[in-house]
């Protein structure tokens, strides 16, 4: 079997045009909403994410701020910038790109984002909210890598009902709350979470339906561990230096040999990344029609 493509790219693009739409609805109530990020050092592969989000924002019509921040910043700097945000009536919605420079308290940092101003969902009270299933809704911001992989599957008809899914990672981001999404009634799958330190790693990863790979490992699953006919989403990404041309290369957790095996997977690049960004825009226009009633 050859799997089918899930085109995060071609979908991704969809999804802007709509929320270009939604964009232009706001402006024509006088409403523009503003994304803000916070990028602290000058790690490459955060740096480039950040570009993306702002020529992102450009292209439906958003407008941005940015607050980058030297690598030698203190605690205290990136609490400043924070501030700013929080007060600013042009950012309607703001990111703090992970991971912050060692020495920084990320977590310390993050409590002090204004729930309503969260655009990735990462703000506790907006984690709290969705293991609380305070609404099921989107009425609170749902992380976006989360989001993206629903969002993908959705936007090819794929049910996940009674499917069950193998969730490889235990990050915060991506790991610990795609479980809560997948539980919830309206989706009604059955959720595994296993990481590396799983025992049998393969025999849960073989045993699952759909398989939703976010350990940050590159080629960690390979087509033995894959049920024929499995749907594969490939959402670690690792940067490796290509030894002939020396430039940086991405891969993801996916083995390329898991295309002969699976029934649907999601490439990497071109999957559930350009998904994130898209659901990362979706969050900040559901934030400001929330925000303008
Ligand atoms: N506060 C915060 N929020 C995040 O959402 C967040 C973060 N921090 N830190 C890092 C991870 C990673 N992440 C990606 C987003 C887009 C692509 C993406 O668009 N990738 C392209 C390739 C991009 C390239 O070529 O470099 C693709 O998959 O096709 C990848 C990874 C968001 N993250």
């Amino acid at each position: 079997m050859t799997a089918q493509i899930l085109d995060g790219k071609a979908t991704a693009a969809t999804i802007k045009a709509e929320l270009t739409d939604r964009v232009a609805a706001l402006k024509d109530k006088g409403v523009t909403p503003g994304l803000g990020t916070v990028l602290v050092g000058d790690d490459p592969g955060s740096k480039a994410y950040v570009g993306g989000k702002h020529r992102d924002c450009a292209e439906v019509g958003i407008s941005s701020i940015r607050e980058d921040l030297p690598a030698d910043a203190s605690q205290a700097d990136v609490e400043a910038a924070i501030g700013r945000l929080n007060e600013d009536p042009a950012c309607t919605g703001y990111i703090v790109q992970l991971p912050l420079p060692k020495g920084i308290d990320a977590n310390a940092v993050l409590e002090l984002i204004d729930p309503d101003k969260d655009a990735d969902g990462l703000h506790p009270t907006n984690l709290g909210r969705l293991v609380l299933r305070v609404s099921e809704d989107i009425t609170s911001p749902l992380p976006c890598t989360p989001r993206a992989v629903l969002e993908l599957l959705d936007r090819y008809g794929i049910d996940l009902a009674g499917k069950d899914v193998c969730v490889v990672g235990r990050g915060t981001t991506v790991g610990r709350s795609i479980g809560l999404l997948l539980t919830r009634r309206a989706i009604n799958a059955t959720a595994t979470l296993t990481h590396t330190g799983t025992r049998d790693l393969a025999a849960h990863v073989r045993g699952a339906d759909v398989v939703v790979a976010a350990a940050g490992s590159a080629g960690m699953i390979t087509p033995e561990m894959v049920r024929p006919g499995a749907i594969v989403l490939d959402v670690g990404v690792s940067r490796e230096e290509d030894p002939e041309t020396g430039k940086a290369k991405l891969r993801g957790d996916v083995a390329d040999g898991v295309r002969d095996v699976a029934s649907w997977v999601s490439p990497n690049p071109g999957g559930v990344g350009p998904m994130t960004r898209a659901m990362l825009l979706a969050n900040v226009v559901d934030a400001a029609e929330r925000q303008a009633g």
